[in-house]
């Protein structure tokens, strides 16, 4: 195994601390120049040619022909600024533990290995009670029906250490179909990569579950209804459009589906101008879930994620 480096950085992943200090070079996942570009607009749920994430704001005045990108829900002020202010003021003031590529993290959930496939509780007891709202606010959002919050992950991207997250798909063999982020303090960009590697991150599950929400965002968890839509229709000739998807402050952004599976994502440094915080959900893939083959593995995990803790640090870890 590599060892971190002071800043947290291991292998390729690279922060502005280690490139200066170790004199390397960010190992940059190249966008492809061939590929077109579009923006997804939260208003219409099209994608629009451009690059800039201000674009979405011409709504309706788009420019160019739009594009479908299924798989996609932002929900604007999903947060009030008083209740993002609160909660900002909470998380600073538990301490964050250092992360890869710039980032700083607060990890709630239980021990997974992606690679074993193997779920361990670990120290796992829940969520601080200072994001409980967060969880109940769900609830009145269509998309989030039935979603169980099993990992809670707040992610800070500092612009001074050249934060940014690598394309990726978050793991199929645990987490489930939607994807989640609560988006704090600055605006940023999330940029969706057509997945050229099927055979990654546990993607060959995702075929064997029952699907949880249709192409229109629409919770279908309770029929069998799985319509295959991914790995078939990657087309080596094809150059796949670069989505850039908007995830303005205080707004809940939902990845499912086609975006969750067909593309990778990332943040690139560029799109990270100031202090930025998210919040990261995820739920159990539906062998994890009440009914599903390994519920018993799931069911201790799913009742510890039911608590909320006080945290009592007083002070800021900022
Ligand atoms: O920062 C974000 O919005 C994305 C984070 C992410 O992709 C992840 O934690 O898996
Ligand atoms: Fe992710």
């Amino acid at each position: 195994m590599d060892k971190p480096r002071p800043c947290g950085c291991k292998g390729r992943r690279t922060c502005l601390i280690c490139e200066a200090d170790f004199q390397i070079l960010q190992d940059v996942y190249v966008l492809d120049p061939n590929a077109s570009t579009y923006v997804f607009c939260p208003y219409c749920n099209l994608c629009f040619p451009g690059w800039d994430m201000n674009l979405y704001k011409k709504h309706p005045n788009h420019e160019g022909q739009p594009i479908k990108c299924p798989g996609v829900y932002v929900h604007l002020e999903f947060l009030s600024n008083e209740e993002h202010d609160d909660l900002i003021e909470s998380i600073d003031r538990i301490p964050w533990d250092l992360s890869q590529s710039g980032r700083r993290k607060q990890n709630y959930g239980p021990k997974c290995n992606f690679r074993k496939r193997k779920l361990r509780m670990g120290n796992f007891s829940g969520f601080p009670f200072c994001t409980k709202f967060i969880q109940d606010k769900f609830l009145s959002v269509p998309i989030m029906e039935g979603f169980q919050t099993i990992e809670q992950c707040s992610l800070e991207y500092d612009p001074k250490k050249g934060a940014s997250i690598d394309p990726h798909v978050d793991d199929c063999w645990i987490w489930g179909e939607r994807v989640v982020t609560v988006n704090l303090l600055s605006d940023s960009v999330l940029t969706l990569t057509f997945n050229q590697k099927p055979d990654k991150y546990n993607i060959d599950l995702v075929s064997t579950y029952r699907r949880i929400l249709d192409h229109n965002g629409k919770f279908i968890i309770n029929t069998d209804n799985w319509d295959s839509f991914h790995v078939d229709f990657i087309k080596p000739e094809t150059v796949y459009p670069i989505i850039r998807v908007p995830m303005p402050r205080n707004s809940l952004i939902v990845m499912y589906g086609n975006a969750r599976y067909n593309y990778e994502h990332r943040v690139l440094r560029e799109d990270i101008t100031e202090r930025r915080v998210c919040l990261a959900y995820r739920e159990f893939t539906p062998p994890y879930l009440e009914g599903g083959e390994f519920y018993e593995e799931g069911k201790p995990v799913i009742q510890k994620a039911k608590h909320f803790f006080e945290t009592d640090c007083e002070y800021p870890s900022t």
